[in-house]
């Protein structure tokens, strides 16, 4: 399967460090993809194969709902469903790294655990003509805050993720500079919601989105939440 990615490099996931940007000698080869190819070591594959944005058994009856709502909007190429892994790294056309974080039991923070439907359930669905981005996200008991409720930090992570993305896809690699978040209604743990993010505007390596979290009937507001991502050095995930 891996033979068949296009174009060369893939990114898979990401977890670019702070200490990774500001480091000068690995900013430098970062600019050069071919170098870190010299010194590829073999992915595991539990990494390298699973989308973790596919339906699975914990999702709810309004999750698939949307969910295939969502596929329908695809298919005349204006939506496009976003592939989520567990972590962010680049690969070369052989699934072989072409940078310099070596495997590890490091995982992207919304994608660690193999457990379904206990933390974040979550696809994301972008179009770039219009700039929006969806997510469908159905919250895990292991997410509660307030009794019978999902926490704020769980509810700011899944805004930061599903608006970063749309940052990413519109933008290129981007580290998150502010997250502002207003709670209006508390999320029911278990329920699923709609997070609809749309790029405001675009200056330079600032891309700013506005994000609204909906109940998935549309009927209550849960909260609203604006971005500013600012793009760094790196390619983008999703155009290779
Ligand atoms: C298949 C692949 C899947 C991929 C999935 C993808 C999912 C992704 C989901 C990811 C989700 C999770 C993501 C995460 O969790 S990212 C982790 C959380 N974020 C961080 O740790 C970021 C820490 N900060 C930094 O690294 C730097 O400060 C950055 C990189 C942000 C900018 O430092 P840099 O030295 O590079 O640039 P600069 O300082 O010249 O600033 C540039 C411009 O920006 C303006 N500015 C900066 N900060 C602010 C601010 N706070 N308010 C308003 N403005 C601000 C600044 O004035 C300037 O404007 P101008 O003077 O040019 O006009």
């Amino acid at each position: 399967m891996l033979s068949k990615i296009q174009p060369i490099a893939r990114v898979i996931c990401q977890n670019i460090t702070g200490r990774f940007i500001h480091n000068p000698s690995a900013r430098r080869t970062m600019k050069s993809g071919i170098r870190f190819s010299k010194t590829a070591k073999e992915l595991p594959k539990v990494v390298a194969s699973k989308d973790y944005s596919e339906p699975n058994s914990s999702w709810s009856q309004e999750m698939m709902k949307l969910y295939e709502q969502y596929i329908e909007k695809t298919k005349d190429g204006s939506w496009k469903k976003l592939p989520s892994y567990n972590r962010f790294l680049v690969l070369n056309e052989d699934g072989h790294f072409i940078d310099k974080f070596p495997p590890s039991k490091a995982r992207l923070f919304t994608r660690n655990t193999e457990e379904e439907g206990s933390m974040f359930e979550y696809v994301v669905f972008a179009n770039k003509v219009e700039k929006k981005a969806v997510g469908l996200f159905q919250s895990g008991d292991l997410l509660e805050g307030p009794s019978g409720f999902v926490h704020g930090g769980a509810i700011a992570t899944i805004v930061d993720a599903v608006s970063g993305t749309l940052a990413t896809y519109v933008a290129g690699f981007v580290m998150t500079a502010s997250l502002n978040l207003d709670y209006k209604n508390p999320i029911p743990l278990g329920s699923t919601v709609i997070i609809e993010c749309q790029l405001e505007k675009k200056e330079e390596r600032k891309s700013y989105v506005n994000t609204r979290v909906i109940s998935h009937d549309c009927t209550k507001l849960h909260t609203e939440s604006t971005a500013l991502f600012v793009s760094v050095n790196q390619k983008n995930p999703y155009q290779g």
